[in-house]
């Protein structure tokens, strides 16, 4: 409740829980992370808890709220006793009224009717898999290790591993992951952290071979890395914040792999076969791992984002190959940052047609994802 009442009073939540975590020195780790779930679970659901606490944006209410959505009767957690909080007023006691649908599925009025302009009849389940802790996904680094063998390993060290049903090089880790670090998969270069959604985007775009392949927004290079893993190919990242990809090198001999990194004037003349921008965005497909975006989100945001990806193809798309192709993703549901650009881009762009497209809904393999391919007519 005091985290949940630091970030209310407008700090970011990463900040509110170190603040709260540095003067708890009474908690022990396990209770601290189970705290940070309950944290997270809160923000997730911070409308229809506030709703369901009694109507206060207050850490007391969200807690009181997700329990009654939980099913828990929170008569027996606010007691009054020891460390518990005080016991319900009657105000508190007397329950919620009927939920409005976008408070029932956590979501701001404006966003609920756009993500239902996106999703149609889809909406409803995607919103509520965004209610809910997403598991954590493996990407097999499948030139240093076999997915079967992978998965044996961290069963055998307590994690709930499984290969994912969908995505072939993907691990899901259901439940708690915590004790990924022990087990030196990643250390190793057996595995990177990855959404399965992301490497099925990349899965779609290497189905098909490329020589040269530039990472226009490579950020940490989670993507470069796939494709490297993925085709043999030479890989070039890229990122307007060069120092995004500062870890790069090392997580890529980690791997095994060679990935070049280049500053925008370096990619002057330059051609590859595919150019893939994985743009910055809403992230709104991610918000079960970002529940905070969910309600920082504002129509102004949303639309500068559409102009910064606007830009990053008109950049990118220069840097394509005869007979290359552009591959634009984001983690986002929104029609705003998926079809209607991939439309704007081809209004404003003479020459190029969109040869493939994929859309990923929160909960179908991972988180959401949109990706389309355009190609050199
Ligand atoms: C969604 S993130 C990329 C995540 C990354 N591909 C990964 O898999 O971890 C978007 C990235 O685009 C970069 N970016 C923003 N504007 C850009 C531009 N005009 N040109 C190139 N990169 C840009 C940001 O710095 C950010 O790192």
């Amino acid at each position: 409740m005091e985290v949940l009442d630091l970030w209310l009073s407008g700090l970011p939540l990463e900040a509110a829980w170190q603040r709260w975590y540095r003067g708890a020195r009474y908690a022990g780790s396990s209770d601290r992370a189970a705290i940070r779930d309950l944290v997270y679970a809160a923000v997730r659901r911070r409308r229809s808890a506030a709703a369901l606490g009694g109507g206060a944006a207050t850490g007391r209410g969200l807690i009181l709220g997700l329990l009654r959505a939980e099913g828990v009767d929170p008569e027996g957690v606010f007691t009054g006793t020891g460390h518990a909080p005080p016991p319900l007023t009657d105000a508190e006691r007397a329950g919620p009224g009927a939920l409005t649908r976008a408070e029932r599925l956590d979501v701001p009025d404006w966003l609920l009717l756009r993500i239902e302009a996106a999703l149609g009849p889809r909406t409803e389940d995607a919103l509520a898999a965004m209610q809910v802790r997403a598991d954590v996904h493996l990407r097999v680094n499948t030139r240093r290790a076999d997915r079967a063998a992978l998965v044996a390993r961290l069963v055998d060290a307590g994690l709930e591993a499984a290969p994912h049903g969908e995505v072939d090089t993907a691990i899901t880790i259901a439940g708690d992951a915590r004790k990924l670090a022990r087990t030196g998969a990643v250390d190793e270069g057996l595995a990177e952290l990855q959404d399965a959604a992301s490497q099925a985007v990349v899965a779609r775009l290497a189905e098909r071979p490329a020589a040269r392949v530039l990472d226009y927004c490579a950020g940490g290079g989670g993507k470069a890395l796939a494709f490297a893993d993925l085709l043999d190919a030479e890989i070039v990242a890229h990122d307007i914040a060069p120092a995004r990809m500062a870890d790069l090198p090392a997580r890529a001999a980690r791997a095994g792999q060679q990935i070049a990194t280049r500053g925008t004037s370096e990619l002057a003349g330059e051609a590859f076969d595919l150019v893939f921008c994985d743009a910055p965005c809403s992230g709104s497909g991610s918000w079960r791992r970002d529940p905070e975006g969910k309600w920082r989100l504002t129509p102004a945001r949303l639309d500068e984002l559409v102009a910064v990806q606007a830009g990053v193809l008109a950049q990118a798309h220069r840097l394509v190959a005869p007979g290359g192709r552009l591959g634009y993703a984001t983690c986002s549901v929104l029609a705003e940052e998926n079809e209607a650009q991939a439309a704007a881009f081809l209004a404003a762009h003479a020459g190029w047609r969109q040869c493939d497209a994929l859309r990923l809904v929160p909960g179908d393999v991972g988180d959401g994802f949109f990706l389309a391919v355009f190609e050199r007519v």
